[in-house]
């Protein structure tokens, strides 16, 4: 398999394809001044070649990543998760979504294309996320919460039941989310306020 990131998220998504035993064939970056990354020389313009493996996306920002992931569409893998991520058996994930070490996925949820659930983040039951979204860690979804496309969810927000959070919005660290929020809106704080919107 590969890797298409030689980032701090790439590193990650390494360590996840060796819970798995998978074997990492190459590790691909658009940024030549990146040369290396752990053992690899890093491919800057991959061939068909190359390309015939299942690539990982392991790229952190959710509009980098969405530009990526078209490009490449046809190659990117299934959805991947760490061995010690638990994971019910009764949800549905989209390909090219990675789940992160120690996160939980319970029952009844939708997972969409392309997402990343990091590290710790619980997402609970029959939560719906949209492609592209980013769980970042130890935020917590609660039962019924749903993510539209190309959400970041920041690092230990909590979001209470049924809550609707729109498109391309960014919830901030530490967050409180106890109502809906609008697509492109940045939220911070408990309970959580809109500080303004992402610039379409
Ligand atoms: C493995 C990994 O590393 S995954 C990485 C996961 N990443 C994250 O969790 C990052 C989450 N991002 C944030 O919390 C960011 O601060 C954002 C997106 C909410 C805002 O970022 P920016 O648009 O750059 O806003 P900026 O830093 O200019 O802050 C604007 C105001 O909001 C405040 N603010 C920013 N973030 C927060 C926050 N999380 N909680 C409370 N207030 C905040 C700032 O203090 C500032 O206030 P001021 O205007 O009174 O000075």
């Amino acid at each position: 398999m590969n890797i298409y990131g030689a980032s701090g998220h790439g590193k990650v998504v390494f360590d996840i394809l060796k819970s798995r035993n998978i074997q990492i064939d190459s590790v691909f970056d658009d940024n030549f001044e990146v040369k290396e990354f752990l053992d690899f020389r890093v491919i800057h313009k991959p061939n068909k070649d190359q390309l015939k493996k299942p690539t990982v996306l392991a790229i952190g920002n959710n509009a980098i990543r969405k530009k990526v992931a078209l490009k490449y569409e046809g190659v990117i893998s299934e959805a991947i998760s760490h061995s010690r991520a638990i994971i019910s058996e009764n949800i549905q994930i989209g390909g090219g979504t990675v789940i992160m070490p120690g996160a939980i996925i319970n029952s009844g949820c939708s997972i969409g294309k392309y997402c990343i659930i990091n590290s710790g983040a619980v997402v609970e039951h029959d939560v719906r996320l949209g492609d592209f979204v980013h769980i970042a860690p130890n935020a917590v979804l609660t039962g019924n919460v749903s993510v539209a496309e190309g959400t970041q969810v920041g690092t230990g927000a909590s979001i209470i039941p049924g809550v609707k959070i729109g498109k391309w919005a960014s919830i901030g660290a530490g967050a409180v989310i106890i109502e809906d929020v609008p697509d492109f809106a940045v939220v911070v704080g408990n309970p959580g306020k809109i500080i303004k919107y992402i610039d379409e």
